[in-house]
C-alpha cells in the first residue's frame, strides 16, 4: 500500500467553532478513512450541522486544520469542490430540469462541455433509476427522486468525500432503507462518505466509523 492510500481521505484536527461568545464544540479530531462511511451522532443542538457546515466551508472555524489525503486544505476555497453535498431540504434549483440540475456546476464551475456533462449526468442518472425523470421539474418528483437528483448533482463532480446532513429524515421508512442501500452501493464502489444523522438504527447500520459529538 502506498502512504497516499493510507491516509485518511479526509481530516479534521482541533476544529473549535463558537457564534459569537457561544462555544459550539472545541478541539474536534477527526478522521475518515479511505472507503468509509462515517456517521456524526450526538444529541441536538450540540453542533452536528455546524460541524457538517465548517467541512464544508459553509461557515468559518475559530481554530483548526482540514487535510484531504494529507494534503491541507481550506474548505473556504469552493473552486476545487472537493467535498460533496447532499442537503437535508436537497436545495435542488425549482427553475431547472433534473438533467439540468445536475450538469449546472459540471458546465459552470469545472468548465465541462454541455455535451460531455450530459453524458455523465444520464450515467448517473441510469444507475439511480431515474433517467425518466430526466426532463421533470423538481415540483413533479418525489422526496426519494428529488433526493436522488441531489445525489446526481453531488458526484457529478467526482468529490472526494460525499456528505449528507440528516438523509432520512425527509423519507419514509421503505425510502430509508433504500438509501441505506444506495450508500452502500457508493462505499462498494470507493467512495468515502459521511453522514449526518439522528436516527441511530440508520447509523448502525450504514456505518463503520461514529463519531459522537459532545461525547469526546
Ligand atoms: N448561524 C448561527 N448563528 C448562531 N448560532 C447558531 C447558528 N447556527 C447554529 N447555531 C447554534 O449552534 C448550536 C448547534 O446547532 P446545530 O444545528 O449545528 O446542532 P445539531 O447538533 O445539528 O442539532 P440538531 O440535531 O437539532 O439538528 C445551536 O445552539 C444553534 O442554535
Amino acid at each position: 500500500m502506498n502512504k497516499a492510500s493510507q491516509q485518511p481521505t479526509l481530516e479534521l484536527r482541533r476544529i473549535s467553532k463558537s457564534f459569537g461568545k457561544n462555544l459550539i464544540f472545541k478541539n474536534v479530531n477527526l478522521a475518515i478513512q479511505p472507503q468509509a462511511i462515517l456517521s456524526i451522532v450526538g444529541p441536538s443542538g450540540v453542533g452536528k450541522t455546524t460541524l457538517l457546515r465548517t467541512i464544508l466551508g459553509l461557515e468559518d472555524v475559530d481554530q483548526g486544520e482540514f487535510f484531504l489525503r494529507g494534503a491541507a486544505f481550506n474548505p473556504l476555497d469552493h473552486s476545487q469542490n472537493q467535498v460533496g453535498a447532499v442537503f437535508q431540504d436537497f436545495r435542488l434549483f425549482p427553475h431547472l430540469n433534473v438533467l439540468q440540475n445536475i450538469t449546472l456546476a459540471a458546465v459552470q464551475v469545472q468548465k465541462k462541455s454541455t455535451t460531455e456533462a450530459q453524458e455523465a449526468a444520464e450515467k448517473l442518472l441510469t444507475s439511480l433509476q431515474l433517467l425518466e425523470q430526466k426532463d421533470k421539474y423538481p415540483f413533479q418528483l418525489s422526496g426519494g427522486q428529488k433526493q436522488r437528483v441531489a445525489i446526481a448533482r453531488a458526484l457529478i463532480l467526482k468529490p472526494q468525500v460525499l456528505c449528507y446532513d440528516e438523509p432520512t429524515s425527509a423519507l419514509d421508512a421503505a425510502s430509508k432503507w433504500q438509501v441505506a442501500d444506495l450508500l452502500e452501493q457508493f462505499q462498494a464502489s470507493g467512495m468515502t462518505q459521511l453522514v449526518v444523522t439522528h436516527d441511530a438504527e440508520f447509523a448502525k447500520r450504514i456505518s463503520n466509523q461514529i463519531f459522537t459529538l459532545g461525547g469526546q
